[in-house]
Protein backbone atom coordinates (compact mmCIF):
# COMPACT_ATOMS: atom_id res chain seq x y z
CA UNK A 1 0.00 0.00 0.00
CA UNK A 2 1.60 3.52 -1.05
CA UNK A 3 1.14 6.29 1.38
CA UNK A 4 1.76 9.42 0.24
CA UNK A 5 1.77 13.06 0.83
CA UNK A 6 1.27 14.69 -2.56
CA UNK A 7 -0.93 17.18 -4.85
CA UNK A 8 -3.82 16.52 -6.77
CA UNK A 9 -4.57 19.06 -9.68
CA UNK A 10 -7.78 20.13 -9.75
CA UNK A 11 -9.74 22.46 -12.52
CA UNK A 12 -9.04 26.03 -13.08
CA UNK A 13 -5.79 25.42 -12.23
CA UNK A 14 -6.23 25.02 -8.38
CA UNK A 15 -4.94 22.48 -6.50
CA UNK A 16 -5.97 20.58 -3.21
CA UNK A 17 -3.32 19.31 -1.00
CA UNK A 18 -3.61 15.45 -0.37
CA UNK A 19 -3.44 15.04 3.33
CA UNK A 20 -0.70 12.68 4.77
CA UNK A 21 -2.06 8.78 4.70
CA UNK A 22 -4.08 8.98 1.27
CA UNK A 23 -4.34 5.79 -0.62
CA UNK A 24 -3.27 6.26 -3.80
CA UNK A 25 -2.20 2.88 -5.31
CA UNK A 26 -4.84 0.67 -7.03
CA UNK A 27 -1.92 -1.97 -6.69
CA UNK A 28 -2.43 -2.29 -2.78
CA UNK A 29 -5.85 -4.47 -3.96
CA UNK A 30 -6.27 -8.06 -3.03
CA UNK A 31 -7.04 -9.53 -6.03
CA UNK A 32 -8.99 -12.52 -6.16
CA UNK A 33 -8.92 -15.60 -8.34
CA UNK A 34 -12.67 -14.41 -9.49
CA UNK A 35 -11.81 -11.42 -11.11
CA UNK A 36 -12.77 -9.70 -7.29
CA UNK A 37 -10.80 -6.81 -6.14
CA UNK A 38 -10.89 -4.78 -3.40
CA UNK A 39 -8.97 -1.75 -2.87
CA UNK A 40 -8.35 -0.30 0.83
CA UNK A 41 -8.03 3.26 1.11
CA UNK A 42 -8.72 5.22 4.73
CA UNK A 43 -11.94 6.29 4.16
CA UNK A 44 -13.09 4.93 0.72
CA UNK A 45 -13.34 1.02 0.66
CA UNK A 46 -13.54 0.20 -3.03
CA UNK A 47 -14.58 -3.62 -4.06
CA UNK A 48 -14.71 -3.93 -7.72
CA UNK A 49 -16.17 -6.81 -9.82
CA UNK A 50 -13.62 -6.78 -13.07
CA UNK A 51 -15.46 -9.61 -15.15
CA UNK A 52 -18.94 -8.29 -14.15
CA UNK A 53 -16.79 -4.11 -15.30
CA UNK A 54 -19.08 -2.85 -11.55
CA UNK A 55 -17.17 -1.38 -8.69
CA UNK A 56 -18.67 -0.30 -5.36
CA UNK A 57 -17.98 2.59 -3.30
CA UNK A 58 -18.22 2.06 -0.20
CA UNK A 59 -17.82 5.35 2.17
CA UNK A 60 -16.15 4.90 5.55
CA UNK A 61 -15.83 7.72 7.55
CA UNK A 62 -17.34 7.15 10.50
CA UNK A 63 -19.09 7.85 12.69
CA UNK A 64 -21.67 9.44 9.90
CA UNK A 65 -19.80 9.60 6.95
CA UNK A 66 -19.37 13.24 7.08
CA UNK A 67 -18.00 14.79 3.66
CA UNK A 68 -14.68 16.13 5.19
CA UNK A 69 -11.80 17.36 2.85
CA UNK A 70 -10.16 14.50 4.01
CA UNK A 71 -12.71 12.05 2.71
CA UNK A 72 -13.54 14.26 -0.06
CA UNK A 73 -9.80 13.72 -1.32
CA UNK A 74 -9.88 10.55 -1.29
CA UNK A 75 -13.19 9.85 -2.81
CA UNK A 76 -12.50 11.90 -5.89
CA UNK A 77 -9.21 9.91 -6.23
CA UNK A 78 -10.77 6.83 -6.66
CA UNK A 79 -13.31 7.96 -8.76
CA UNK A 80 -10.71 9.52 -10.87
CA UNK A 81 -8.81 6.26 -10.95
CA UNK A 82 -12.04 3.94 -11.79
CA UNK A 83 -13.72 6.75 -14.54
CA UNK A 84 -10.16 6.56 -16.61
CA UNK A 85 -10.33 2.96 -16.28
CA UNK A 86 -12.02 1.39 -18.87
CA UNK A 87 -12.93 -1.85 -16.99
CA UNK A 88 -15.76 0.04 -15.10
CA UNK A 89 -18.76 0.44 -16.73
CA UNK A 90 -21.05 0.29 -13.42
CA UNK A 91 -20.27 1.81 -9.66
CA UNK A 92 -22.40 1.48 -6.25
CA UNK A 93 -22.21 3.75 -3.78
CA UNK A 94 -23.01 3.06 -0.73
CA UNK A 95 -22.18 3.40 3.02
CA UNK A 96 -19.97 0.83 5.09
CA UNK A 97 -21.39 2.79 8.63
CA UNK A 98 -24.06 1.10 9.59
CA UNK A 99 -27.61 3.27 9.71
CA UNK A 100 -25.87 6.01 8.31
CA UNK A 101 -25.00 7.24 4.22
CA UNK A 102 -23.82 10.23 4.93
CA UNK A 103 -24.29 13.27 6.91
CA UNK A 104 -23.55 15.68 4.48
CA UNK A 105 -20.97 18.25 4.14
CA UNK A 106 -19.20 18.24 7.67
CA UNK A 107 -19.72 21.16 9.64
CA UNK A 108 -16.64 21.09 11.29
CA UNK A 109 -14.90 22.22 8.04
CA UNK A 110 -17.30 25.13 7.76
CA UNK A 111 -17.66 26.47 11.47
CA UNK A 112 -14.12 28.70 12.48
CA UNK A 113 -11.93 27.88 9.74
CA UNK A 114 -10.41 31.41 7.80
CA UNK A 115 -11.47 32.25 4.33
CA UNK A 116 -8.67 30.13 2.49
CA UNK A 117 -9.73 26.91 4.12
CA UNK A 118 -13.92 27.47 3.42
CA UNK A 119 -12.95 27.98 -0.09
CA UNK A 120 -10.56 25.02 -0.22
CA UNK A 121 -13.37 22.79 1.06
CA UNK A 122 -16.13 24.17 -1.51
CA UNK A 123 -13.90 23.88 -4.52
CA UNK A 124 -13.51 20.05 -3.21
CA UNK A 125 -17.10 19.55 -2.79
CA UNK A 126 -18.15 21.07 -6.30
CA UNK A 127 -15.43 18.59 -7.67
CA UNK A 128 -16.72 15.84 -6.61
CA UNK A 129 -20.09 16.78 -7.54
CA UNK A 130 -19.03 17.26 -10.94
CA UNK A 131 -17.16 14.37 -11.10
CA UNK A 132 -20.42 12.16 -9.87
CA UNK A 133 -22.70 14.16 -12.18
CA UNK A 134 -21.07 13.68 -15.06
CA UNK A 135 -19.29 10.54 -14.54
CA UNK A 136 -19.62 7.96 -17.70
CA UNK A 137 -20.23 5.22 -15.19
CA UNK A 138 -23.77 4.19 -14.61
CA UNK A 139 -23.75 5.06 -10.85
CA UNK A 140 -26.89 3.47 -8.61
CA UNK A 141 -26.79 4.68 -5.00
CA UNK A 142 -27.56 1.89 -2.93
CA UNK A 143 -29.12 4.11 0.21
CA UNK A 144 -28.62 1.91 3.44
CA UNK A 145 -29.30 4.63 5.70
CA UNK A 146 -29.56 8.58 6.47
CA UNK A 147 -29.19 10.93 3.78
CA UNK A 148 -29.37 14.28 4.86
CA UNK A 149 -28.39 17.87 2.69
CA UNK A 150 -24.95 16.76 1.22
CA UNK A 151 -25.46 12.75 1.76
CA UNK A 152 -28.67 13.47 -0.61
CA UNK A 153 -26.85 15.14 -3.18
CA UNK A 154 -24.51 12.22 -3.69
CA UNK A 155 -27.43 10.08 -4.05
CA UNK A 156 -29.20 12.72 -6.78
CA UNK A 157 -26.23 12.11 -8.69
CA UNK A 158 -26.07 9.18 -9.40
CA UNK A 159 -28.75 7.48 -12.48
CA UNK A 160 -30.77 5.41 -9.92
CA UNK A 161 -31.46 5.29 -6.35
CA UNK A 162 -32.30 2.21 -4.24
CA UNK A 163 -33.24 3.44 -0.69
CA UNK A 164 -33.70 0.79 2.85
CA UNK A 165 -37.17 0.84 3.52
CA UNK A 166 -36.19 1.87 7.21
CA UNK A 167 -38.59 5.34 8.84
CA UNK A 168 -35.14 6.27 10.37
CA UNK A 169 -33.75 6.73 6.92
CA UNK A 170 -34.32 10.05 5.84
CA UNK A 171 -33.36 11.47 2.66
CA UNK A 172 -33.84 15.38 1.80
CA UNK A 173 -32.02 18.76 1.28
CA UNK A 174 -32.36 19.93 5.01
CA UNK A 175 -30.17 22.90 4.73
CA UNK A 176 -32.74 25.71 5.81
CA UNK A 177 -33.12 23.86 9.00
CA UNK A 178 -29.81 24.68 9.42
CA UNK A 179 -30.06 28.45 8.91
CA UNK A 180 -27.87 28.18 5.49
CA UNK A 181 -29.00 27.82 2.02
CA UNK A 182 -28.51 25.50 -0.17
CA UNK A 183 -26.58 26.31 -3.40
CA UNK A 184 -28.13 26.88 -6.59
CA UNK A 185 -26.51 23.63 -8.04
CA UNK A 186 -28.21 21.49 -5.10
CA UNK A 187 -31.33 23.32 -6.14
CA UNK A 188 -31.26 22.49 -9.90
CA UNK A 189 -30.38 18.75 -9.14
CA UNK A 190 -33.24 18.68 -7.53
CA UNK A 191 -35.37 20.20 -9.69
CA UNK A 192 -34.35 17.78 -12.16
CA UNK A 193 -35.25 14.79 -10.24
CA UNK A 194 -38.64 15.88 -8.33
CA UNK A 195 -39.75 19.06 -10.96
CA UNK A 196 -40.16 22.59 -9.76
CA UNK A 197 -43.27 22.64 -7.49
CA UNK A 198 -42.27 19.54 -4.83
CA UNK A 199 -38.49 20.71 -4.75
CA UNK A 200 -39.56 24.68 -4.52
CA UNK A 201 -42.42 23.19 -1.04
CA UNK A 202 -38.90 20.62 -0.32
CA UNK A 203 -36.00 22.87 0.06
CA UNK A 204 -37.89 25.65 1.80
CA UNK A 205 -39.33 23.78 4.24
CA UNK A 206 -36.15 21.49 4.50
CA UNK A 207 -37.89 18.26 4.19
CA UNK A 208 -36.35 15.30 4.97
CA UNK A 209 -38.44 12.21 4.01
CA UNK A 210 -38.98 8.98 5.29
CA UNK A 211 -38.49 6.26 2.55
CA UNK A 212 -42.02 5.55 2.08
CA UNK A 213 -42.42 9.75 1.04
CA UNK A 214 -39.20 9.76 -0.93
CA UNK A 215 -40.63 7.14 -3.50
CA UNK A 216 -43.68 8.77 -3.80
CA UNK A 217 -42.19 12.59 -4.37
CA UNK A 218 -39.42 10.78 -6.59
CA UNK A 219 -36.60 11.34 -4.95
CA UNK A 220 -36.01 7.78 -5.03
CA UNK A 221 -36.65 5.10 -7.65
CA UNK A 222 -37.35 2.67 -5.37
CA UNK A 223 -37.58 0.91 -1.73
CA UNK A 224 -36.70 -2.36 -0.53
CA UNK A 225 -36.02 -4.39 2.54
CA UNK A 226 -32.73 -3.15 4.03
CA UNK A 227 -31.64 -6.49 3.55
CA UNK A 228 -32.20 -6.43 -0.22
CA UNK A 229 -29.93 -3.09 -1.20
CA UNK A 230 -27.30 -4.10 -2.77
CA UNK A 231 -28.56 -6.95 -4.33
CA UNK A 232 -31.18 -4.57 -5.91
CA UNK A 233 -28.74 -2.14 -6.67
CA UNK A 234 -26.36 -4.91 -8.41
CA UNK A 235 -29.93 -5.81 -10.94
CA UNK A 236 -30.14 -2.59 -11.32
CA UNK A 237 -26.70 -2.44 -12.65
CA UNK A 238 -27.03 -5.35 -14.65
CA UNK A 239 -30.24 -3.73 -16.48
CA UNK A 240 -28.92 -0.60 -16.94
CA UNK A 241 -25.23 -2.26 -18.40
CA UNK A 242 -27.20 -3.89 -20.95
CA UNK A 243 -27.52 -0.19 -22.91
CA UNK A 244 -25.01 0.45 -25.79
CA UNK A 245 -22.20 2.47 -23.52
CA UNK A 246 -21.97 4.93 -26.10
CA UNK A 247 -25.28 5.75 -26.91
CA UNK A 248 -26.56 5.85 -22.87
CA UNK A 249 -23.57 7.93 -22.07
CA UNK A 250 -24.55 10.40 -24.39
CA UNK A 251 -27.87 10.57 -23.44
CA UNK A 252 -26.99 10.85 -19.88
CA UNK A 253 -24.85 13.73 -21.05
CA UNK A 254 -27.39 15.33 -22.94
CA UNK A 255 -29.23 15.43 -20.17
CA UNK A 256 -27.02 16.55 -17.66
CA UNK A 257 -24.56 18.72 -19.50
CA UNK A 258 -26.76 22.25 -18.75
CA UNK A 259 -27.13 21.88 -15.67
CA UNK A 260 -23.44 21.13 -14.65
CA UNK A 261 -22.24 23.64 -17.18
CA UNK A 262 -24.06 26.08 -15.42
CA UNK A 263 -22.05 25.76 -12.17
CA UNK A 264 -18.57 25.52 -14.31
CA UNK A 265 -18.86 28.78 -15.68
CA UNK A 266 -19.27 30.49 -12.32
CA UNK A 267 -17.26 28.14 -10.11
CA UNK A 268 -15.00 31.06 -9.01
CA UNK A 269 -17.91 32.99 -8.18
CA UNK A 270 -19.85 30.18 -6.28
CA UNK A 271 -17.01 29.78 -3.76
CA UNK A 272 -16.38 33.75 -3.39
CA UNK A 273 -20.48 33.11 -2.69
CA UNK A 274 -19.55 30.30 -0.17
CA UNK A 275 -16.95 31.98 1.50
CA UNK A 276 -18.21 34.94 2.03
CA UNK A 277 -21.90 33.72 3.26
CA UNK A 278 -20.45 30.80 5.90
CA UNK A 279 -17.80 33.42 7.11
CA UNK A 280 -20.52 35.78 8.11
CA UNK A 281 -20.93 36.02 12.12
CA UNK A 282 -25.03 35.23 12.25
CA UNK A 283 -24.35 31.68 9.76
CA UNK A 284 -20.99 30.48 12.13
CA UNK A 285 -23.63 31.14 15.22
CA UNK A 286 -26.11 29.18 13.33
CA UNK A 287 -24.14 26.29 12.02
CA UNK A 288 -22.28 26.19 16.13
CA UNK A 289 -25.80 26.37 17.86
CA UNK A 290 -26.86 23.06 15.43
CA UNK A 291 -23.73 21.25 15.92
CA UNK A 292 -23.99 21.60 19.51
CA UNK A 293 -27.77 20.60 19.34
CA UNK A 294 -26.30 17.35 17.65
CA UNK A 295 -23.92 17.22 20.35
CA UNK A 296 -26.24 17.22 23.17
CA UNK A 297 -28.67 14.93 21.54
CA UNK A 298 -27.02 12.08 23.12
CA UNK A 299 -27.11 13.58 26.52
C1 LIG B 1 -27.03 33.62 -0.80
C2 LIG B 1 -26.86 32.16 -1.06
C3 LIG B 1 -25.43 31.74 -0.92
C4 LIG B 1 -25.35 30.23 -0.79
C5 LIG B 1 -23.97 29.83 -0.43
C6 LIG B 1 -23.88 28.42 0.11
C7 LIG B 1 -24.34 28.28 1.53
C8 LIG B 1 -23.89 27.04 2.22
C9 LIG B 1 -24.40 25.80 1.61
C10 LIG B 1 -24.01 24.59 2.40
C11 LIG B 1 -24.71 23.35 1.95
C12 LIG B 1 -24.68 22.37 3.06
C13 LIG B 1 -24.88 21.10 2.90
C14 LIG B 1 -24.77 20.13 4.02
O1 LIG B 1 -24.61 18.96 3.81
S1 LIG B 1 -24.78 20.72 5.64
C15 LIG B 1 -24.83 19.28 6.69
C16 LIG B 1 -26.23 18.86 6.90
N1 LIG B 1 -26.28 17.63 7.67
C17 LIG B 1 -27.13 17.41 8.65
O2 LIG B 1 -27.96 18.22 8.97
C18 LIG B 1 -27.01 16.09 9.36
C19 LIG B 1 -26.71 16.28 10.80
N2 LIG B 1 -26.57 14.99 11.46
C20 LIG B 1 -27.64 14.23 11.82
O3 LIG B 1 -28.78 14.55 11.58
C21 LIG B 1 -27.33 12.97 12.53
O4 LIG B 1 -26.01 13.04 13.01
C22 LIG B 1 -27.47 11.71 11.68
C23 LIG B 1 -28.96 11.45 11.37
C24 LIG B 1 -26.68 11.81 10.37
C25 LIG B 1 -26.92 10.50 12.47
O5 LIG B 1 -27.53 10.44 13.73
P1 LIG B 1 -26.87 9.58 14.91
O6 LIG B 1 -27.81 9.66 16.07
O7 LIG B 1 -26.52 8.23 14.40
O8 LIG B 1 -25.48 10.28 15.19
P2 LIG B 1 -25.22 11.62 16.03
O9 LIG B 1 -26.22 12.65 15.67
O10 LIG B 1 -25.10 11.28 17.47
O11 LIG B 1 -23.82 12.09 15.45
C26 LIG B 1 -22.61 11.43 15.78
C27 LIG B 1 -21.49 12.45 15.79
O12 LIG B 1 -21.34 12.96 14.48
C28 LIG B 1 -21.44 14.40 14.50
N3 LIG B 1 -22.06 14.85 13.25
C29 LIG B 1 -23.25 14.53 12.76
N4 LIG B 1 -23.46 15.11 11.58
C30 LIG B 1 -22.37 15.83 11.30
C31 LIG B 1 -21.98 16.67 10.22
N5 LIG B 1 -22.75 16.87 9.15
N6 LIG B 1 -20.78 17.27 10.29
C32 LIG B 1 -19.97 17.08 11.33
N7 LIG B 1 -20.27 16.30 12.40
C33 LIG B 1 -21.46 15.67 12.37
C34 LIG B 1 -22.31 14.67 15.72
O13 LIG B 1 -22.10 15.98 16.15
C35 LIG B 1 -21.78 13.64 16.68
O14 LIG B 1 -20.53 14.13 17.17
P3 LIG B 1 -20.03 13.82 18.67
O15 LIG B 1 -19.87 12.31 18.71
O16 LIG B 1 -18.75 14.55 18.80
O17 LIG B 1 -21.09 14.32 19.60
Amino acid sequence: MALVAGRKTFAAGKTLLLRAGVWLGAEAAARGGNGARRFVSQRVLVESDVTAGIATIKFKNPPVNSLSLEFLTEFIICLEKLENDKTYRGLILTSDCPGIFSAGLDLREMCGKNLAHYAEYWRAIQETWLKLYLSNMVLVAAINGASPAGGCLMALSSDYRVLADNPRYRIGLNETLLGIVAPFWFKDVLVNTIGHRAAEHALQLGLLFQPTEALQVGMVDQVVPEDQVQSTALSVMTEWLAIPDHARQLTKSMMRKATADNLIKQREADIQNFVSFVSRDSIQKSLQVYLEKLKQKKH
